[in-house]
């Protein structure tokens, strides 16, 4: 589980998260969702440490990431992975060598073991004939995939996924959301995704957090969010017709 509490961040005086506390849970698929420009993204990166929070505490089962002793600090970093916007491939890197690239840097691993590994996860998003082929030469959807296989390819504890639907056709948005939530499942991995598609929310919200001007306004799941009563939930679901 992740739990983060009074979460804060500015920039030059501008708030952005506002005192945020919320717990991720074990073996779900935790949602962050809001309009563009609400804090989302900072949220997350706050979480995984590319930003610094004012104010506030990030758990990782218990451990205090802001302030834990360096080697918690990079366990924890090596129990993470990661699936950017846009799935942020190497170009220049193959489908296997970007799949390796976390065991490359991260581990002392033989060649061999770590091909073997790579060409697993590859396997596990249904790609191991793509592996030679180079970013350009393959789908949108591909490219997501792969950058799913390379953020489990560390068989992370903790999954974060930054609008993994962006810019995929439905049908292969849904393929992408069924499979992050199965491997969630398989993994028990805590699985955080940031998205303001409503299609995936309806499908993947286990766990929801609603964000409104860096301030969380209401958490639930797919089931309740359509029946929250809150003003500003109800507002954000009529822009988007659902
Ligand atoms: N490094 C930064 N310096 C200054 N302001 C920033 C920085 N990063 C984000 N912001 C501001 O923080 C606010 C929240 O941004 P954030 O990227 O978290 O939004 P978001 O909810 O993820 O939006 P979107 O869905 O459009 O990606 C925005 O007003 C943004 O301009």
């Amino acid at each position: 589980m992740i739990e983060i509490k009074g979460l804060s961040k500015s920039f030059n005086g501008r708030v952005v998260l506002d005192d945020i506390s919320a717990n991720f849970q074990q073996g779900k698929t935790n949602m962050v969702i809001g309009g563009s420009g609400t804090g989302k993204s900072v949220l997350l990166k706050c979480m995984i440490g590319i930003l610094v929070p004012e104010r506030g505490k990030v758990l990782y089962d218990g451990r205090d990431f802001l302030k834990a002793h360096q080697d918690v600090v990079k366990e924890i970093r090596r129990e993470m992975g990661v699936l950017f916007q846009g799935g942020a491939l190497f170009d220049s890197k193959s489908v296997l060598e970007n799949v390796r690239f976390p065991l490359d840097t991260l581990t002392s691993q033989t060649l061999e073991e770590k091909n073997a590994q790579a060409m697993l996860c590859l396997q596990r998003v249904g790609l191991e004939s793509a592996a030679l082929l180079m970013p350009s030469e393959i789908s949108g959807g591909m490219k997501k995939r792969v950058g799913i296989a390379r953020a489990i390819v560390m068989n992370p504890k903790y999954l974060f996924c930054d609008e993994p639907n962006s810019g995929l056709d439905p049908l292969t948005a849904v393929k992408i959301d069924y499979l992050i939530q199965e491997i969630t499942q398989e993994y028990n991995m805590t699985t955080v995704v940031i998205s303001h598609d409503m299609n995936s929310v309806m499908r993947m919200g286990e766990s929801i957090i609603f964000l409104k001007d860096g301030k969380k306004i209401w958490e639930g799941n797919s089931d309740t969010f359509h029946h929250s009563g809150v003003p500003e939930l109800e507002e954000f679901l009529s822009t988007k017709l659902v």
